[in-house]
């Protein structure tokens, strides 16, 4: 074609990506920090907001939304703003759900499956390995397929637990995204960290890559430049899709 190809991804870098913020979320700074070093620009969304302010992909941050009572993520489910992301993400709109969000995604039913406490019922906080089972979603296109990636998880009820039939069809249609590789910390069915939805626009994990996107403070930090830098990928990943889009 004579054109040069450049290995650098090209990035929708102007983006304005939305954090949301439910009374008893912990980690809506760090992802807000995410998003900007990843070059975009962060927009905070409250709970009750009635609209996301035009923003072109939103991430559910970790933490203990109103305290984790009844099980984790199921009053969020019901704060304002679901009601317009739940519509948002069925028409393609790019969410990440992180821990406690992706536990908010499970209660809205975006994404299939429930969280339970970790097998051992301990508080599980450690560096994790995972292997990237699907780079074919908004939020891992910059990976590679089979690809281990470091980053913390930091959580009580992070077994993800699923009928053998959503399991089955999760396996089939390959949305399992990440799988937990050495050890499985808290007994989550086929050992899966993390999924999406039938289209790809919707990711739900248990570890944190927001705590994971600079070099000298992320996990395996002195091992090298960007180590301790693989979540930063997520959110670089967005910013591609939505050039692609
Ligand atoms: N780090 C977090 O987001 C914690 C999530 C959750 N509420 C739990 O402990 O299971």
């Amino acid at each position: 074609m004579g054109q040069t190809v450049s290995s650098r991804p090209q990035l929708a870098t102007g983006a304005r990506i939305g954090v949301v913020t439910f009374p008893g979320t912990l980690d809506d700074r760090d992802a807000a920090r995410a998003v900007r070093l990843a070059g975009a620009e962060p927009v905070a969304l409250w709970h009750g907001d009635a609209d996301l302010h035009a923003v072109d992909a939103v991430v559910l941050p970790g933490g203990f939304s109103y305290g984790d009572y009844l099980r984790a993520g199921a009053i969020s489910r019901f704060a304002p703003i679901m009601d317009v992301l739940v519509d948002a993400a069925r028409g393609g709109l790019p969410v990440l759900g992180i821990c406690n969000g992706f536990q908010v995604l499970t209660e809205a039913h975006l994404l299939p499956g429930s969280m339970i406490k970790n097998d051992d019922l301990h508080f599980v906080c450690r560096e994790q390995v995972l292997s990237v089972q699907n780079v074919d979603t908004a939020w891992t296109r910059l990976f590679s397929p089979g690809e281990h990636i470091t980053i913390p998880l930091k959580n009580q009820d992070g077994q993800y637990v699923a009928t053998d039939r959503e399991l089955d069809e999760l396996e089939a249609e390959g949305r399992v995204v990440f799988r937990y590789e050495g050890v499985n910390p808290n007994g989550s069915r086929r050992g899966i960290a993390g999924i999406t939805n039938e289209r790809g626009n919707v990711v739900g994990l248990m570890p944190h890559p927001e705590h994971a996107v600079e070099p000298g403070f992320g996990p395996d930090s002195d091992a090298g430049p960007r180590a301790g830098t693989d979540g930063l990928r997520f959110f670089t990943s967005v910013l591609s899709a939505l050039v692609h889009a």
